[in-house]
């Protein structure tokens, strides 16, 4: 069994190479990993409900800038269960299962992220050999991102453009070995390496792909949904987007790794706010916590209130997602562009907000939220990804404003579903009736803003859901948070409120004076609010955010960690582009010391031994 994470001589992993970095990530993460092949043997997590367990460990200060193997577990494995055909499963879900086959997925190409169906690389269907020849026709079809494919994967899923008897029938995915099982060496016909330094999730080991007329059999192609039978005969899906279906996932369970992030970054700051003081309310006093100016609640309570509305959101909409697959397993559609829209709406919207949210706690702790070891970079290293990958946020917001604008033009000829049902009420009040500061009013408010300008999403407070379950004491403080998040955002938004209901000046000021009074009510229940997150010190690795409040001692401690303190001159700058991006791109890829070598030791002796469930 491996001992507990190793580091390099203690040195902290900001100070290990780029090198180094991916060594001790493969390290903790084959430790990590063995754990969840350990609740697998004693039955404690299944194929079908690991998310809670791996995304624990991918949130964890173990694998705190991401993990090689993430992608195995996040996208090759769900895209098995979700586009594998049961023949399929029933060959490669065991063997992924079980680590004896580390995948990835691969369908971003270095000239195409947001329009997939102008990917380039090629899958033409040989009828005489029964085979599908892959290839990367020009520099920009390579696959460009997929996590863990620069040194750590040997299988990935593809999605490619699939030809057969001449036609195109658009991308499709495969399932694809680019690594020699023993030795790791890439296989004949296969480019493959890392794509080089990035601003966080430096872990995850990147990676690009290029085939040359790589050869893999028919029965490769993930044919759940669409199939090519041996003679060539092409038979599509029942839906052209199912082939989309593992970006769906993908999207809806970043909503649930925000409010992880956002919890923590909130931790932090409000903690640190608790213990630094800073200036005097009146001369002559002692200094007094910096939680105590509005200014600094302001920037804050907003986040205790967002972490608890993403994570009533990311609940409900778990629950639609499996609802919604229970009926596309019996053949019913239907909701599937419900959602689609909510997947890309809240994956857009938690993402960046959160983002938003996690450089405000930073700037709100000062000079210390920028140390490294506050671990505020690091988060929003992490979260601002989020914004760029599974979608770029952009694009999925207009995904959404198009199933809006298609549901608001069906509004009287087609019935609602559950999540857009509030546009029938809004658009039969037209402007809504009156304006109240209160919750209600303000949601009623906000629905009518999204009936007019049809691209703003509705917020669901699960209000109700709290009354039943909490005591009055908790139930007061829930209903200030939420009092808090409306009146933020009705603030926030005011021009489109002023735009579009009757809300008057008046109404107005009570609302600002309402934010303050909510404020100042949160006050007291600050630290406590973000106790309850229950997030260990091990978990938040911040020296502004520990239970004990040793601020300054930590900060010194952490100091005196780094070589800089112990030696004179470390680390160099890359160079600057000339403007040829692509090739820039590959070039500088090149240059990162893990695609010197063809296969890293950490092969041998991690990865290999825990693949054949020898750790
Ligand atoms: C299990 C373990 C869990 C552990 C938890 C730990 C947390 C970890 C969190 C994640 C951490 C790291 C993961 C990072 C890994 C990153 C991976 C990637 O980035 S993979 C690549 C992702 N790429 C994208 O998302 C590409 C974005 N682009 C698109 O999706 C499409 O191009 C799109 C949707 C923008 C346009 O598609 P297309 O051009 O084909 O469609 P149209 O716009 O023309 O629309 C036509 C029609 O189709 C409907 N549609 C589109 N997409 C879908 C879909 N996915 N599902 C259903 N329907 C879809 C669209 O609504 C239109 O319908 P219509 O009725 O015609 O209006
Ligand atoms: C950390 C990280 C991990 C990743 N992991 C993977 C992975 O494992 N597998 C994988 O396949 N991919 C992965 N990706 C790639 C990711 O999915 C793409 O970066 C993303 O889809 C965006 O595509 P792009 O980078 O090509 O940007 P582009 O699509 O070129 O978009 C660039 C910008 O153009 C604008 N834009 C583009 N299209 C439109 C439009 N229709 N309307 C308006 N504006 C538009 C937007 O402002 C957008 O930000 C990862 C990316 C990151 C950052």
């Amino acid at each position: 069994m491996l001992s507990k994470r190793e580091v390099f001589d203690g040195v902290p992993e900001e100070y290990l190479s780029h090198k180094e970095r991916y060594e001790n990530a493969i390290r903790n993460s084959v430790v990590a990993f063995s754990l969840v092949r350990k609740m697998q043997e004693e039955g404690k997590t299944s194929i079908n409900n690991y998310r809670d367990v791996v995304g624990g460990l991918l949130g964890s200060s173990v694998l705190r800038d991401g993990s090689p193997l993430g992608l195995h577990y996040i996208m090759f494995m769900p895209a098995i269960l979700n586009q594998a055909n049961e023949e399929q499963q029933e060959k490669w879900l065991p063997r992924a299962w079980n680590c004896s086959i580390i995948g990835s997925y691969a369908q971003t190409e270095l000239g195409h992220g947001t329009f997939i169906r102008g990917l380039e690389t090629t899958a033409t269907y040989d009828a005489a050999t029964k085979q599908f020849v892959l290839h990367s026709p020009t520099l920009t079809a390579y696959k460009w991102w997929p996590g863990g494919l620069g040194q750590t994967a040997n299988y990935c899923i593809v999605v490619a453009q699939l030809y057969t008897k001449g036609q195109c029938h658009g991308i499709h995915s495969f399932i694809i070995q680019v690594r020699d099982e023993e030795t790791h060496m890439p296989l004949p016909g296969i480019k493959i390496g890392e794509i080089g330094a990035k601003l966080g999730l430096n872990a995850v080991n990147n990676g690009f792909l290029g085939f040359d007329n790589y050869r893999i059999p028919r029965t490769n192609m993930l044919m759940k949904h669409a199939q090519v039978l041996e003679d060539g005969t092409y038979v599509k899906s029942r839906h052209s987007k199912l082939n989309y279906g593992a970006m769906v996932f993908v999207r809806v369970v970043i909503v649930f790794d925000m409010v992880n992030y956002l919890s923590k970054a909130v931790t932090i700051a409000t903690r640190f706010s608790a213990v630094r003081r800073q200036c005097q309310l009146k001369a002559g006093e002692t200094e007094c916590q910096i939680l105590d100016y509005v200014t600094q609640q302001h920037k804050l309570f907003v986040s205790i209130a967002a972490a608890h509305a993403f994570r009533i959101t990311a609940n409900k909409l778990w629950l639609t997602f499996n609802e919604v697959n229970e009926q596309l397993v019996e053949g019913n559609l239907q909701r599937l562009p419900e959602l689609h829209a909510l997947a890309c709406c809240l994956k857009a919207v938690t993402t960046a907000d959160t983002a938003a949210c996690v450089e405000r706690c930073r700037l709100a702790c000062g000079g210390h939220g920028y140390m490294m070891s506050s671990s505020l970079p690091l988060t929003y290293g992490l979260v601002t990804a989020a914004c760029t990958y599974e979608g770029e946020n952009t694009v999925l917001l207009l995904q959404t404003a198009r199933f809006l604008v298609k549901t608001y033009q069906q509004l009287d000829s087609k019935a609602l579903t559950p999540t857009v049902a509030y546009l029938k009420t809004a658009a039969a009040e037209r402007f809504c009736v009156g304006w109240s500061n209160t919750t209600e009013g303000i949601i009623r408010g906000f629905q009518v803003v999204a009936m007019r300008v049809i691209i703003m999403s509705t917020f669901n407070e699960e209000v109700q859901e709290m009354s039943r379950t909490v005591s009055p004491q908790l139930k007061e403080v829930l209903h200030q948070l939420v009092d808090l998040y409306c009146t933020y955002w009705a603030l926030e938004k005011l021009s489109d409120l002023l735009l579009y209901t009757p809300i008057s000046q008046k109404e107005v000021e009570s609302l600002r004076l309402r934010y303050e009074e909510t404020l100042t009510n949160l006050r007291p229940n600050a630290v406590g609010l973000v106790d309850a997150f229950d997030l260990r010190d091990e978990m938040l690795q911040s020296t502004l955010g520990s239970y004990d409040g040793r601020v300054y001692e930590r900060l010194m401690e952490e100091a005196m960690k780094s070589p800089l303190n112990a030696e004179p001159m470390l680390q160099s700058t890359l160079g600057s582009y000339d403007g040829r991006v692509y090739e820039r791109l590959m070039e500088e890829a090149m240059k990162s010391p893990l695609n010197a070598e063809p296969v890293n030791y950490t092969f041998h002796k991690y990865l290999k031994p825990f693949m054949q469930g020898k750790l």
